[in-house]
């Protein structure tokens, strides 16, 4: 193991990237080299990110494969199917990091369905608690020593650690599944300017991407069929609340056909089974349900779960900070797995309150 690895992040100036960088600067194995972007290279870190104020007179650099190549690790934050072209001219040993979605996906027909374009490939998926029934592990054992990590969406990340215990254990219907989150404004990207302003964002709950079109919908299906479903189906339906950072995905499985009568004590001990030995997901106690304020700034998912007994559903209520947990933290969370480093090196499980 080698101590103090320099990474370069492109897309330094968006919100991901960003993220990446408060997180990374508090990481005591991580050096921070070149931050990149595009239209604002040339100006400051902390005309973008005033709140970085280790990092705030670093000056952003054009985006160029070479400038990247100089580091140890290279942290793609871009826009989907910018980092495809970008990740190709990079060295096979450089440590690559994908937070967009261009290298998650298995299938190349669900790229061209959901994103359009040749498939940009498919790399090492980087949720360590994802359940792999086919081989009874987590997805943590096979990213030890990868050079290659796709980084999970930020809605897909709630959606699947809320649902996958029980579809691990058979208990849930695949096949009869209604999600919808309540989802902060930050989610959509700096570049998302009307969403941000005011007038509209505030006051205000909007969905978007209804009726089966998120693009996040066939990488939860992906995971939930790692986790052992023959198939899957999912209604998905994200709405945009007033919030800056946060997912509050609702989940929601009817009982697997012919599975004996469940009780919520029953799936809380279930939950609590999956995910006892993980640091970053945590199953409240009986009868608290998570907010997203309390994993603000944490890398922590947390979840609970009921037994709706008249519609005969299961109930998920899972909580994570987008930014951190969906994106920036379970980067580093991964690549800390990666590199064989402690998997909490520099991350955080308490959020911030009030
Ligand atoms: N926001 C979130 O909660 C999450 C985001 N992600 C993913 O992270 C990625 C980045 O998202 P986010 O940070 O929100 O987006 P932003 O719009 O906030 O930032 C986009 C960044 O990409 C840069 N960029 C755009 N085009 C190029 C290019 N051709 N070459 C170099 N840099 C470029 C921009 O630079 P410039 O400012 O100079 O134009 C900017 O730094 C996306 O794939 C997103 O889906 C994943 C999970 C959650
Ligand atoms: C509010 C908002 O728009 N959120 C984004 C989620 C961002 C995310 O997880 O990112 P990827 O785009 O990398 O998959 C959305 O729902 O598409």
């Amino acid at each position: 193991m080698r101590m103090s690895y320099s990474v370069a992040v492109t897309g330094a100036s968006g919100y991901a990237g960003g993220e990446f960088l408060r997180l990374a600067a508090a990481h005591p194995e991580l050096t921070i080299g070149a931050l990149t972007a595009n239209s604002s290279a040339g100006t400051k870190l902390g005309d973008h990110h005033p709140h970085i104020r280790s990092l705030a007179d670093r000056v952003i650099e054009p985006t160029t494969p070479q400038r990247l190549a100089e580091h140890d690790i290279v942290v793609l934050a871009l826009p989907h199917g910018t980092s495809g072209p970008i990740a190709d001219q990079l060295p096979a040993d450089t440590i690559v990091v994908d937070l967009g979605a261009d290298h998650r996906l298995e299938r190349a027909g669900d790229w061209q369905e959901y994103y359009g374009g040749d498939h940009p490939g498919t790399w090492p998926y980087g949720m360590p608690e994802l359940i792999r029934a086919a081989t009874a592990s987590k997805q943590r054992e096979s990213l030890t020593g990868v050079r290659r990590i796709a980084v999970p969406g930020c809605n897909v990340t709630a959606v699947s650690l809320g649902l996958q215990p029980g579809i691990a254990t058979g208990i849930a219907d695949p096949t009869d599944i209604v999600a919808v989150l309540a989802v902060g404004y930050s989610g959509a990207g700096k570049a998302a300017k009307p969403n941000l302003m005011a007038a509209e964002a505030l006051g205000s709950a909007a969905p978007y991407a209804v009726g089966g079109t998120h693009r996040h919908i066939p990488e939860i299906a992906q995971n939930l069929r790692a986790a052992g479903a023959a198939e899957v189906s999912l209604s998905f339906t994200p709405v945009l609340v007033p919030m800056s950072r946060g997912i509050l995905a609702t989940s929601t499985a009817k009982l697997a056909p012919g599975a004996d009568p469940v009780t919520t004590a029953q799936l809380h001990a279930i939950w609590s089974a999956a995910y006892q030995d993980e640091p970053f997901v945590q199953v409240l106690p009986p009868g608290q349900w998570p907010t997203t304020a309390m994993t603000l700034g944490a890398n922590t998912a947390l979840t609970q779960v009921a037994f709706d007994q008249r519609a005969q559903r299961i109930v998920t209520v899972t909580a994570i900070d987008n930014l951190v947990k969906g994106t920036a933290g379970g980067a580093i969370q991964s690549l800390n797995v990666a590199l064989g480093l402690p998997e909490t090196l520099g991350l955080m499980t308490d959020g911030v309150a009030p």
